[in-house]
């Protein structure tokens, strides 16, 4: 105990991300499957003079169940990443299916692990695992998070940036709520830990909240077709990842931004719900973390203006990201 696995783990992410769970001292266990060149990986992970014991399945002869069995924590970074002139919901067609398939192995095979998604739209992917989840009759909100850890890593470091000193980044936090996906990703650049100068423009604002808000095309771009972010993703699916193994340690007062059911806690849901004027069954808020999932969802608190201009911007958005992947198990298209 306990056991970690990553499904998609011979991918852009999954490498690098196994390569950091295994180096994690928190994992005695690591599981990883995909369709491809996963006995390689694990092979080579497993030279590491760390405890984890690492396996690798591919799916003939139920190797998705066997990576499952026993696992108490599963990141999902399985699925296309974008090429440049996509969007993250271009990659739905392909990418719904792949979560869903996933989703059921879990929901059969490691129905109380908590699941980590990564694969995008994560908007729309979130919801399919909770829809496959309920059709199981398994379903716990507290268990399921949607990976929004590098929209808060990009936060940082970007802040830091502006600031001018970089040595900074580590220790600067900046609450990035609502979503996964160009205006729904919401930095609070108000409840940064670290205040923006006293001399910085509102059009200087505009600009760092664009470029937390599509970071990720920066890195589609400058890769010209050969994916998107999977260096900085394992580095923060790794961050994400220990703060639950943690949690799941005893750690008390793990607090970090994560796209979750909101009534993972139906009071602090309801709360954010009426700060956000809208009824929407997921947002990414500040979320505590326990042995046993969420323990507290976090109001917004006091926000500026523009942030709440920004909110109103992102909730359609998120509405339709919703509806579509829980339409896609709830009622599918024949
Ligand atoms: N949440 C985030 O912040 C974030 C950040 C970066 C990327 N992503 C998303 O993560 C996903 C993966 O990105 P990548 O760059 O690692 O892509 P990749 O193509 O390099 O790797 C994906 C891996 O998934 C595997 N795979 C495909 N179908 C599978 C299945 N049915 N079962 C198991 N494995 C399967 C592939 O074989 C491949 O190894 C993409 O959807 C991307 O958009 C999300
Ligand atoms: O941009 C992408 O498609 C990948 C990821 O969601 C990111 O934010 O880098």
């Amino acid at each position: 105990m306990p056991k970690a696995v990553v499904l998609g783990a011979a991918g852009g992410i999954g490498q690098p991300l196994a390569l950091l769970l295994k180096s994690n001292p928190l994992v005695t266990e690591l599981g990883l499957y995909d369709i491809v060149n996963t006995p390689g990986v694990a092979a080579d992970l497993s030279h590491i003079s760390t405890p984890a014991k690492v396996e690798g399945y591919l799916p003939p002869n139920d190797g998705l169940k066997k990576t499952l069995t026993g696992a108490d924590i599963v990141v999902i970074p399985a699925g296309v990443p974008r090429k440049p002139g996509m969007t993250r919901d271009d990659l739905f067609k392909i990418n719904a299916g792949i979560v869903r398939d996933l989703a059921t192995g879990i929901a059969t095979t490691a129905p109380k692990a908590f699941v980590l998604v990564i694969s995008n739209p994560v908007n729309s992917t979130v919801p399919i695992v909770a829809e496959v989840f309920k059709k199981h009759g398994v379903f716990d909100p507290k268990k399921l998070f949607g990976v929004t850890t590098l929209d808060v890593v990009r936060a940082s470091t970007f802040v830091a940036e502006v600031l001018g000193d970089l040595s900074k980044a580590p220790e600067i936090t900046v609450p990035v709520v609502g979503g996964h996906s160009g205006v729904t990703i919401v930095p609070l650049l108000s409840k940064a830990s670290h205040p923006l100068p006293s001399s910085f423009s509102s059009d200087e604002r505009d600009k760092l909240v664009n470029r937390i808000q599509f970071g990720g095309d920066e890195v589609v771009k400058a890769k010209d077709g050969a994916g998107s972010a999977t260096l900085s993703m394992a580095y923060a699916g790794a961050e994400f990842a220990t703060k639950v193994l943690r949690a799941v340690a005893g750690e008390k007062g793990i607090v970090t931004p994560s796209y979750v059911h909101l009534t993972a806690d139906p009071a602090g849901g309801d709360a954010l719900k009426k700060e956000i004027g809208a009824d929407l069954e997921f947002f990414s808020s500040n979320v505590e973390i326990g042995p046993e999932g969420v323990s507290k969802i976090h109001p917004l608190g006091k926000i500026t203006e523009h942030e709440q201009t920004l909110i109103k911007a992102a909730v359609p958005e998120l509405v339709g990201n919703i509806e579509k992947g829980v339409n896609f198990i709830k009622a599918p298209k024949l």
